[in-house]
């Protein structure tokens, strides 16, 4: 059960100073991307893993060009978790990926997670994997995802999904670049640096990667509630990166995200599609159905229009109030980021509010619909209406869709029709807020400092990561979000990416930080 909301002021409690922007117009220092020496960097720099963690950079950028072929090697696997037929698939990554960790001299288990909901097909196996064991080390759980969304070239992309194209500007196309093989092959390369650094690895490092985020997590919930006190029990904290910063120059950590409820409204009625030109105007239409069922839940401004949502939020508090203006971010980013000026707000308060602290409704599709280019003129037997409502905190799980289902079977008895209708959670996963107030957050902090010369902002994401909250509770650890990937990366859309800067300063990131973890004092 999801708890009341902390809303801290994150990013007042790590940094005194208001942070600085950095703009890619600025002459770079080193190769790398470290442009700004503040002084909080230069103390970082001179504190005793200074040296190492110089070497360590130094074995990433001479390695770039083999992390970026692993990656191609990754984007060409069709892990779309979604599709059925591509379930091979999913499993050939997941394997792809304990090959690669037994490489770098991690013990692994492909651990089986029985069927999916349903259904009779086996769920991809979860990847669990540790390296070190040493118990002066602190432990860091680090978990990510090797199933991708589905795309098509015909979807719209200009160049093969599953090709990584990198582009002379850095930017390396391919779906799942940034969402989320990237970041998980950021912590395969961040031991496989510091190996041929010869530098020792900081901490002892658990692994859970897992094949089925995009799809609801089935499965994985069960599996980390057993191992919670098990394979997982060492655990000190818990780190995320399967997000993205709020721009494209500015580093976040990220302490909230929203929870997704995922629905299907099915109606039927005729025995077998049919042509229009003879039952058009005799029988009921169950895509008419749909079609005004649909448009009941949301208006053109977002409002969901389902009766008792908007009263489950939790208030805005003062503390919350003055938190936005700090953070870096402007409507002209997040125009970039859309492809178009079609907002809802005109302003970045409550552009932000909106993605982060109130719930949202969002219509996907219809399946078994004429969709194709052409005119077919069938009235389509059944259809199958997709749409989700991303949860914030205090909203409940079963409250919710309790509620989504009197009020979509009240707007269709209205409608007298004499069709079926059955709406339905398809998957449904919980919010999450934390205390970003922990050496977890401390030690990020100062990697991002040191990797990108900037204090990060503290964000909440819109998007869900459906097992951060059951992470927290079954290993009652901090568990924090470190970000590898910008807001144009199109995560989910067509032409998704991942810049090649991203990729190589987030590798060092995720070494830094672990460097960090190792030197802070238990809070
Ligand atoms: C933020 C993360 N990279 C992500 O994309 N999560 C998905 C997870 C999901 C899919 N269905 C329900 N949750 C998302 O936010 O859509
Ligand atoms: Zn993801
Ligand atoms: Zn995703």
């Amino acid at each position: 059960m999801p708890r009341t909301p902390l809303f801290l002021s994150p990013n007042r409690l790590l940094s005194s100073t208001k942070p600085r922007l950095q703009t890619r117009t600025q002459p770079e220092r080193a190769p790398s991307f470290r442009p700004y020496l503040t002084d909080a960097i230069r103390a970082h720099q001179a504190s005793k893993m200074a040296p190492q963690l110089d070497g360590y950079f130094q074995q990433v950028d001479t390695l770039s060009d083999s992390f970026i072929e692993r990656l191609r090697q990754a984007v060409a696997i069709p892990s779309v978790s979604s599709e059925a037929a591509r379930r091979p698939d999913v499993v050939r990554m997941g394997q792809f990926l304990a090959d690669e960790l037994i490489k770098l001299g991690a013990s692994v288990e492909l651990r089986p997670l029985g069927k999916q909901d349903g259904t009779d097909l086996d769920l991809p196996p979860v990847v669990l994997a540790r390296y070190g064991n040493d118990k002066k080390k602190r432990t860091i759980l680090v978990y990510g995802h090797y199933d991708v969304q589905p795309a098509e070239k015909s979807d719209g992309w200009d160049t093969e999904p599953f090709d990584l194209i990198v582009k002379e500007d850095g930017r390396m196309f391919g779906r799942g670049s940034t969402d989320d093989k990237g970041p998980v092959l950021g912590w395969l390369n961040a031991i496989e640096a510091h190996k041929a650094a010869g530098i020792d690895f900081p901490v002892n490092l658990l692994m859970c990667f897992e094949g089925m985020e995009e799809y609801g997590s089935d499965g994985l919930e069960d599996l980390i509630n057993q191992e919670g006190k098990k394979y997982f029990a060492d655990a000190d904290a818990v780190c995320i990166s399967d997000n993205y910063w709020l721009g494209t120059e500015k580093p976040c950590l990220t302490y909230g995200l929203r929870g997704c409820n995922y629905y299907s409204i099915e109606v039927w009625g005729p025995g077998a599609d049919l042509h229009s030109g003879v039952f058009g105007g005799t029988a009921q239409e169950p895509m008419t159905d749909l079609v005004r069922v649909m448009s009941s839940l949301v208006d053109t401004d977002g409002k969901i229009l389902i009766p008792g949502i908007a009263e489950q939020v939790a208030p805005i508090t003062a503390d919350e109030d003055g938190l936005y203006d700090n953070i870096a971010f402007t409507m002209d980013t997040l125009h970039e980021a859309l492809g178009s000026k079609t907002t809802i707000f005109q302003d970045k308060k409550p552009t932000l509010m909106a993605r982060w602290r109130y719930p949202s409704l969002s219509l996907h599709g219809v399946e078994g619909a004429f969709s194709a280019p052409g005119a077919k003129t069938v009235i389509p037997a059944k259809v199958i209406g997709k749409f989700s409502i991303r949860t914030v905190p205090n909203m409940e799980i079963d409250k919710t869709n309790e509620l989504v289902r009197l009020y979509v079977e009240d707007v269709f008895k209205k409608l007298g029709s004499k069709n079926s209708l059955k709406v339905y959670p398809q998957h449904c996963g919980n919010w999450w807020v934390a205390s970003p107030n922990h050496w977890n957050f401390s030690a990020a902090a100062k990697a991002t400092e040191r990797v990108w010369g900037v204090k990060p902002d503290f964000t909440r994401e819109g998007g869900s990561i459906p097992v951060t909250l059951t992470f927290e509770q079954a290993t009652g650890k901090n568990v924090l979000l470190l970000p590898m990937g910008s807001s144009t990366d199109g995560a989910h859309s067509i032409n998704e990416k991942l810049d090649k800067r991203n990729y190589i300063e987030g590798i060092k990131l995720l070494g830094a930080y672990l460097h960090y973890v190792a030197e802070e004092p238990m809070n």
